[in-house]
């Protein structure tokens, strides 16, 4: 919705830039220079014009390549200057004082090539950009693309995607079976991992093959059954609705790994529900109820006194948590049991937050969204917690779940170094 209007504004002005060899009129203000490329680009789409075109305007510098249009600012591109000097291409830092760059400036002189913008400085230093490099990392590029690429799902989705299984020999020693498993995961927010031994060492093995282990206060890996060893209803045989995990974290556990490693019962299967497929329908139905939830702040809370646990934990944050420049989701904290007292914004912004938390809800409960599945000792489920709600139905008899929440930094860091998007 957002990008039609942005299509439509783009539009207008690229109508406003000149055409190939056009004559600047003569009422434009002195010292301002535009000028076609010097000849036509190799695409990045391929149903984009081929053109470029480029102005000198007061306060940024314009160009138009294959069809989009950016504006950059005059101090950041002497800001992101990749010139020896500037910029250590051994380390990716900058060796710029950024302080030392007058915020005024502008560049004496300006040329584009096919291929490449050259900027000279008032101070001489020239300054080199890839024209495919400003499109890259463009404010307009990035605001059209998605950070993370995803396929949203209700349970017909995920089971009609027939996901196909990663078997934990090719997982363990394949670089492709793993970039496999990450490509799955990034896009469904959940992947498993099957025939793993039904022990905790191997659980934690497997786990550390995707990333380093983010120990808390329930441990590095756990292995918790139904004996109210902790103050959590987790550590019951009670049911447990569909929720996100540690919402009382600053910054909650990005992964979460489960292992059954025995049950002897009835009951016990797990519930996952795609959160961000809940919340795109809420923004498409009613999107003052996403913006609702992705305001306010709330607070989860953790306070544990069993034993010789004593914890108490506050996060605080909104439910969807949205990139500002293109508002795609990138988190999800959803805990009913967890959340805290709400006292961060006033009477009337509260009732108007309900409204949006049960329209929410009530997505999140249509039977249509939820898949169901029934951990066993072998397959070993890895969930985005900052996507992929879990519950799980009451159960009878001895059932022993283990496993570990996950780095997220170093989940996406694996990804990447494989050449996925994340
Ligand atoms: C996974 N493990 C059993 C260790 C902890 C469970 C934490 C439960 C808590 N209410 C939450 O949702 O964060
Ligand atoms: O027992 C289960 O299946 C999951 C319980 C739970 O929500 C958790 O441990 O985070
Ligand atoms: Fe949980």
């Amino acid at each position: 919705m957002t990008f039609t209007r942005m299509f439509v504004r783009l539009g207008a002005c690229l109508h406003r830039l000149p055409k190939r060899n056009a004559q600047p009129p003569a009422l434009w203000p002195p010292g301002i220079t535009r000028g076609p490329c010097a000849a036509s680009r190799t695409q990045h789409t391929a149903s984009h014009s081929k053109s470029c075109l480029w102005q000198l305007r007061e306060d940024y510098f314009e160009l138009s390549v294959s069809g989009l249009l950016m504006r950059f600012d005059y101090v950041w591109l002497r800001d992101h200057c990749r010139s020896a000097s500037c910029y250590n291409t051994k380390t990716n830092q900058r060796n710029l004082d950024t302080a030392t760059v007058e915020l005024g400036i502008r560049p004496s002189n300006i040329r584009v090539d096919e291929e490449t913008l050259f900027l000279t400085w008032p101070d001489g230093h020239v300054t080199r950009f890839n024209l495919s490099w400003l499109v890259q990392n463009s404010y307009e590029g990035q605001k059209q693309r998605a950070v993370q690429p995803r396929i949203l799902w209700n349970s017909e989705i995920y089971n009609e995607a027939k996901v196909p299984a990663i078997s934990c020999e090719g997982f363990m020693t394949s670089d492709e079976e793993l970039k496999q498993f990450l490509k799955t995961f990034l896009l469904y927010g959940i992947a498993f991992v099957e025939d793993v031994p039904p022990t905790l060492e191997a659980t934690e093995t497997v786990a550390q093959r995707v990333s380093l282990i983010r120990e808390t206060m329930y441990g590095r890996v756990w292995n918790f059954t139904s004996d109210f060893s902790r103050g959590d209803t987790a550590y019951t045989k009670l049911a447990l609705d569909r929720h996100t995990d540690t919402s009382y974290f600053q910054e909650p556990c990005g992964i979460q790994v489960f292992h059954c490693l025995r049950h002897e019962g009835t009951g016990g299967r797990t519930l996952l529900v795609d959160g961000f497929h809940g919340a795109d329908k809420v923004l498409k139905e009613a999107p003052g109820n996403f913006e609702q939830l992705s305001r306010v702040p709330i607070k989860h809370e953790y306070i544990e006194n069993v034993g010789a646990y004593h914890n108490h934990m506050i996060g605080v944050g909104p439910v969807l948590n949205v990139y500002p420049w293109n508002n795609e989701l990138y988190m999800i904290r959803y805990n009913n049991y967890d959340r805290a007292v709400i006292n961060t914004v006033p009477h009337d912004t509260v009732q108007r937050w309900y409204v949006a938390h049960r329209a929410l809800t009530t997505e999140l409960r249509k039977p249509e969204n939820e898949l169901w599945v029934k951990l066993k000792p072998g397959k070993v489920l890895f969930i985005d917690n900052w996507r992929v709600l879990h519950g799980r139905e009451s159960f009878t008899g001895l059932r022993q779940l283990c496993g570990c929440y996950l780095t997220r930094d170093d989940v996406l860091n694996t990804a990447r170094s494989l050449g996925l998007q994340a």
